[in-house]
């Protein structure tokens, strides 16, 4: 069901049915075990500029900002950094030519940078392969057309103008053209520092292979590892969409030193909903970093119909991107997210020595016995594994 502001299935996020609904007296408690508490307190909500405020306004798109604090030490400084996200529909039509689509995809997305930039974020995250129309469910190749260089292709040069322009780090998801491996397209987000210089790249690690996303039809899993790039306001690592159902993958970012990792995605409400408040968030709780989850929003049609295998009729549209973006902080506390329907910013100042604090105090790394599991793993990848099972003798 369609509501009349575009939303789906009537609502516009859960965060307005509990505010409607559940009685004053018990909204706090209800928050607490849902949501979580950041230093003992609800997570708060940050102070806007009013000037971004009427931005968002004027560009209609939903603005929410929030903040994670962490204790005060003796012996370091609190080290806080404004994160932004970003998620946006597709906003112009995938019929027409490819150069209007991306003109207008740079148009709006550049403006929501902008914003970004005008409110403070010093690290900013967009959504995967912002800069097309999530097309892979078709499987017709017209759309590589959109492939370009990280290094020189015009999504990325949009994002380091940009970077040097508000003195931030962006990641830049998009989708790779390799030329030097042979035209090979990658799944790939760029990380730009805040000169605007290339710090470096990783490639989606898990390509799905579910409902209409068709990915695989496309790109390759990457083959850049789990690189953690130390940027000027704190280490980050990004684990691209369906990595997140992976928690070695999250696992490894963190183990190699992420302080965030963000989750830029492109999934659908029928498929995954249910799934995307937990995943980000025990990602931060299991892992002491912060995990940011971005997803796209909007519903896209696409001009030839298509099939999955999976027994649906032919359809053209992809179902609905949820959009739903939110943070995620080690001490297992999160934010309401973005929009399900509209085009959103979220900003966050987050105190990353929460991270260590959250670390010594449940010390789930210093008990996490990986010497056991290393051994496990060397067993059960070699082809005559047999599983350890104890059968009941008395079966
Ligand atoms: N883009 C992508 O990997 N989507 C897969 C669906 C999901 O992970 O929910």
């Amino acid at each position: 069901m369609m509501s009349t502001n575009g939303s789906l299935s009537g609502f516009d996020g859960v965060e307005d049915i509990l505010e409607k609904y559940i009685p004053p007296e018990h909204l706090g408690s209800v928050k607490r075990v849902l949501y979580g508490q950041n230093c003992g307190s609800p997570v708060a909500a940050l102070a806007l500029d009013p000037s971004v405020v009427q931005i968002s306004k004027d560009a209609d798109f939903d603005l929410k900002g929030f903040t994670f604090s962490a204790l005060p030490e003796q012996l370091r400084p609190s080290r806080v950094v404004r994160v932004g996200l970003i998620q946006n529909k597709t906003p112009a039509s995938t019929s027409l030519p490819f150069s209007e689509q991306r003109a207008a995809v740079h148009d709006r997305v550049g403006q929501l940078i902008d914003t970004a930039g005008a409110g403070g974020a010093k690290i900013l995250c967009l959504q995967e392969t912002w800069p097309i129309p999530f097309a892979f469910c078709t499987r017709e190749k017209s759309w590589c057309e959109f492939a370009e260089s990280a290094e020189t292709g015009p999504s990325v040069a949009l994002c380091q103008r940009a970077a040097r322009r508000w003195g931030m780090v962006i990641i830049c998801p998009i989708l790779e053209r390799d030329s030097a491996h042979g035209e090979t397209i990658w799944n790939t987000a760029v990380v730009i520092g805040n000169n605007g210089n290339i710090i470096g790249k990783h490639r989606k690690n898990h390509i799905p292979r579910v409902g209409d996303f068709n990915e695989s039809t496309y790109y390759m899993e990457g083959n850049t590892g789990h690189p953690v790039f130390e940027t000027a306001f704190g280490r980050i690592a990004v684990n691209i969409c369906y990595g997140r159902h992976h928690p070695m993958n999250w696992q490894v970012f963190a183990m190699n030193g992420a302080e965030i990792i963000f989750n830029p995605s492109a999934t659908v409400g029928e498929l995954s909903e249910p799934l995307w408040g937990i995943e980000a968030r025990n990602a931060a709780i299991a892992n002491g970093a912060f995990a940011v989850g971005i997803n796209r929003v909007g519903t896209e049609t696409f001009p030839n119909e298509f099939t999955s295998g999976d027994g649906k009729p032919a359809h053209t549209d992809f179902g609905h991107f949820y959009g739903s973006s939110y943070v995620a902080a080690p001490d297992g506390s999160r934010t309401p997210g973005l929009a399900r329907h509209r085009d959103g910013l979220m900003l966050v100042d987050m105190d990353l020595n929460l991270c260590r604090q959250t670390k010594d105090k449940w010390g789930f790394q210093m008990t996490a016995r990986y010497e056991m599991y290393a051994e496990f793993f060397q067993k059960y990848i070699q082809p005559d594994y047999q599983p350890q099972i104890i059968r009941d003798p008395s079966l």
